[in-house]
C-alpha cells in the first residue's frame, strides 16, 4: 500500500510545511524563531567541552602552563555556564509559549468552527476531522505544532554535524608515516570505506525505522480518535450535564452508558494505546542497538589510530565525542526530516478542515433596510437536511413585508422551524432562493444580513455567565437597557430580587453563587437578550412554550409594545396568539397549504387551519370540563 507522504512530492510536502509556519505565526508570534534559537544553543554548548577537553589534556601532557591550565578551565565553565543560562531563559519563555500555543490553537480551530456553514457542523465527517487534530495533537504530538519541534532538530542536528566535522576533520583525516600492520590498516581506504558504509547503514536503519514507525502510529491515531470521542462525549459530556442528569438517574442510565463506553470506547482504546506502546519499544530498542554498533565502530577507527600514533591523546576523547556526535546528528537529522515529513500526514488532516468552504460567507453586499419599506420573498424553495431522503421544505413561496406580523403554525415536524432557519441563513434552500429586496440573500455579507435578525429558538442556549452579559452579548453593556429588555420580556422583577441583579451569574457551573432558573425564566431572559439586539426583524420559533398561562397572556399583551415597527414572525402552537397576525402561514408536510388572516382561515372548514383549531378549541373545553368536573 503506497501512504500517503510517498504519494505527495518533495514540494507538497514543502508547501505543507511553509503554510504550518505561517499559522505558527500567526497563532503565537516568535514561537517558531525562539525554538530556533534554543536549538542553535543546545547545537554548540556540548561543543565547548568536548573541544576545550583535548587542549587542557594536550596541555596537561605538554607544556603544563597553569596560568594557560586555569585559562582554558574558565573558559570551558564560563563558556558552557553562558550559554546554559541562555539556553535556560529561552526555554522559560518557549515553555510559555509552548502553554498558550494549545488554547490560541484551539481559538484558531474554534474561529474556523465559527464561521463554517453551519450544515457542517451536523457533519458527523466533519466533527471526527476536528476531532482526530485535536487527538493528533495531544495523543500523538502530531500537526502543526509538531512542525516546531522538527524544525528547531533539524537546526540543531545541522548545527551540530557542521561543527562537529570542523572538530574532527583532522583526526579523520590524519595519515601515520606509509607503514605495515595497524598503520597499514588505519591508512587504507578500504578501512575508510569500510567505517562510512558501516556508519551510513546504521543511519539508513535508524531512519527507516522511525519512519515506518510514525506512519504505523499514525494509523493507530485515526482509529483512536472516534474511539475518544466516543468516551469523552459519554464519560464527560453526558454524564457531567446536569440537564442529561435527570434522565440518568430517573431511568438508571449509568449501568449501559458505562458498558456501552467500555466496549465501544475503552478496550479499542486500550489496544490503541497498547499497540502505540509496543510500537515504540521495537523503535527505541532497535535504535538503542544500532547506536551501540555505531559506537563501536567508532571506537575501533579512534583506537587504532591512536595505537598506530596518528593523533595525539587529547584527540582521542575529543575526536570519539565529536565523531559519535556527528553520527548521531546525521542520524537525528535525517530521523528529523522523515518525521517533518510524515508529520505532512496530521497537517493533511488540519487543511482538510481549515480549508472547508464556507459558501454562506462569499456575499458581500450590504443590506439596506430603509424607511420606505423592504421584502422578503421565498421563491419555490425545497430543502432535505444533510444525508435526509425526505425533504423537510417543498416549493415553498411566501412574501414577508416590513412592519407586518406573520404567524407559522402547523403539526410537529411540518417544517416551521427549518423555515427559519433557511432564513437565518444557517442552511442554504436546495432548490429555489431567498431575496430581501430582490436580491439572493447569499449575496450580502454574512454578517450584516444576520445583524438584521432577533431570534429566539426553539433550543436557544443561555451562557453561565451574568444575566446583563447574556443580554447584551458583551461585557460592556448599557445597563439601563439591559433593565428595559428585562422589562419587556417580564423578567425585571425577579432579577431585581437577586443579590447581583443583573451582575448575577446563571446556572452554577463556574459561580457557587450562580442562580438556577427555571426553563421559563431563561426563555424570558433568551427573549430580552432578542429585544436588546434592536434587530430591524424578530423572530420567535415558540416564544412561550416553557411559559406559564400568566407569564404566555403578559408575552402576548406586549407584544405590539416588545415588537414596536419591527417586522415579526413566530411560531407558535397556540393558535389564539396567532390572531392578530397580518397573515398565518399554516404548514403541513413541508409545504405551506394555507395563508390568510385568522378571519379568512377560520371560514374554509375544510382546510388544516379550521382542523388544527377545532381541536385546540376542543382539547382546551374537554380540558376545562374537566377541571369543572373535579372542581
Ligand atoms: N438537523 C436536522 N437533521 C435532519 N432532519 C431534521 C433536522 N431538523 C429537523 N429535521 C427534520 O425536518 C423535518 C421538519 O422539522 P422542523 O423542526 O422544521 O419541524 P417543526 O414544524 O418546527 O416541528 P416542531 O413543531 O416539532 O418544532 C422533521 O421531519 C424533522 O425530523
Amino acid at each position: 500500500m503506497i501512504s500517503k507522504a510517498d504519494r505527495r512530492s518533495i514540494k507538497q510536502d514543502l508547501h505543507f510545511i511553509q503554510r504550518g509556519c505561517t499559522i505558527i505565526r500567526q497563532i503565537s508570534p516568535g514561537f517558531l524563531e525562539l525554538s530556533i534559537v534554543k536549538s542553535m544553543f543546545n547545537a554548540i554548548t556540548p561543543y565547548i567541552s568536548i573541544y576545550m577537553l583535548a587542549v587542557i589534556i594536550d596541555e596537561l601532557l605538554g607544556n603544563r602552563n597553569l596560568n594557560l591550565l586555569a585559562f582554558y578551565v574558565g573558559v570551558t565553565i564560563g563558556g558552557t555556564l553562558l550559554m546554559t543560562v541562555i539556553a535556560e531563559w529561552v526555554s522559560k519563555q518557549i515553555m510559555i509559549m509552548n502553554e498558550m500555543f494549545e488554547a490560541r490553537f484551539q481559538n484558531f480551530l474554534n474561529d474556523k468552527t465559527l464561521t463554517m456553514d453551519f450544515t457542517k457542523l451536523e457533519d458527523p465527517k466533519c466533527t471526527e476531522l476536528r476531532e482526530k487534530i485535536m487527538g493528533n495533537m495531544y495523543a500523538a504530538g502530531g500537526g502543526v505544532k509538531a512542525i516546531i519541534e522538527h524544525i528547531a532538530s533539524i537546526v540543531e542536528s545541522s548545527i551540530s554535524v557542521i561543527i562537529a566535522i570542523m572538530i574532527s576533520a583532522g583526526a579523520i583525516t590524519a595519515t601515520a608515516a606509509a607503514g605495515s600492520g595497524i598503520t597499514g590498516a588505519v591508512n587504507s581506504i578500504w578501512f575508510s570505506l569500510l567505517l562510512i558504509a558501516g556508519i551510513i547503514f546504521c543511519i539508513v536503519l535508524t531512519v527507516k525505522n522511525s519512519r515506518s514507525a510514525k506512519m504505523k502510529e499514525f494509523e493507530l491515531f485515526q482509529n483512536g480518535a472516534k474511539i475518544n470521542g466516543y468516551i469523552a462525549y459519554y464519560n464527560y459530556f453526558y454524564l457531567e450535564d446536569d440537564q442529561a442528569g435527570k434522565d440518568v438517574r430517573i431511568f438508571d442510565q449509568r449501568k449501559l452508558i458505562i458498558d456501552e463506553v467500555l466496549t465501544k470506547g475503552r478496550l479499542p482504546w486500550l489496544n490503541v494505546v497498547n499497540g502505540t506502546y509496543s510500537l515504540n519499544q521495537k523503535y527505541l530498542s532497535l535504535n538503542s542497538a544500532i547506536s551501540a554498533l555505531i559506537g563501536g565502530f567508532i571506537y575501533i577507527f579512534i583506537g587504532l589510530k591512536a595505537l598506530s600514533g596518528t593523533i595525539s591523546i587529547g584527540s582521542v576523547t575529543q575526536s570519539y565525542a565529536a565523531i559519535f556526535r556527528l553520527v548521531s546528528a546525521v542520524g537525528s537529522l535525517s530521523v528529523s526530516l522523515s518525521k517533518i515529513r510524515s508529520n505532512n500526514n496530521y497537517l493533511e488532516l488540519l487543511y482538510e478542515f481549515i480549508d472547508l468552504p464556507s459558501d454562506m460567507h462569499e456575499g458581500k453586499e450590504i443590506p439596506v433596510i430603509s424607511d420606505a419599506g423592504w421584502e422578503i420573498e421565498f421563491h419555490d424553495v425545497s430543502f432535505r437536511y444533510p444525508s435526509c431522503e425526505e425533504y423537510a421544505l417543498k416549493n415553498l413561496t411566501i412574501k414577508l413585508s416590513s412592519n407586518s406580523r406573520t404567524a407559522i403554525v402547523g403539526m410537529n415536524g411540518s417544517g416551521k422551524s427549518t423555515m427559519i432557519k433557511l432564513l437565518c441563513r444557517l442552511y442554504s434552500p436546495g432548490s429555489g432562493y431567498i431575496t430581501l429586496n430582490g436580491k439572493d440573500i447569499k449575496k450580502y455579507d454574512y454578517n450584516a444580513y444576520v445583524n438584521l435578525f432577533s431570534v429566539v429558538f426553539q433550543d436557544f442556549q443561555l451562557l453561565a455567565f451574568p444575566i446583563g452579559q447574556n443580554v447584551a452579548v458583551s461585557k460592556d453593556y448599557d445597563e439601563e437597557k439591559v433593565w428595559r429588555s428585562l422589562e419587556k420580556a417580564g423578567i425585571a422583577d425577579r432579577v431585581r430580587e437577586l443579590p447581583l441583579h443583573v451582575g448575577q451569574s446563571i446556572y452554577k457551573n463556574f459561580e457557587e453563587d450562580g442562580v438556577d432558573i427555571s426553563g421559563g425564566e431563561a426563555q424570558k431572559i433568551a427573549l430580552a437578550r432578542a429585544i436588546y439586539k434592536d434587530a430591524p426583524i424578530v423572530v420567535l420559533d415558540e416564544p412561550t412554550a416553557a411559559l406559564d398561562p400568566i407569564s404566555e397572556f403578559e408575552v402576548y399583551s406586549k407584544f405590539n409594545e416588545m415588537i414596536g415597527s419591527k417586522t415579526a414572525l413566530f411560531i407558535s402552537h397556540r393558535l389564539s396568539s396567532c390572531r392578530f397576525c397580518d397573515q398565518i402561514a399554516v404548514f403541513h408536510d413541508g409545504q405551506i397549504v394555507q395563508l390568510g388572516t385568522h378571519v379568512e382561515l377560520l371560514k374554509i372548514s375544510s382546510g388544516k387551519y379550521f382542523e388544527l383549531w377545532n381541536a385546540q378549541a376542543q382539547y382546551y373545553a374537554e380540558k376545562s370540563e374537566g377541571i369543572s368536573g373535579v372542581c
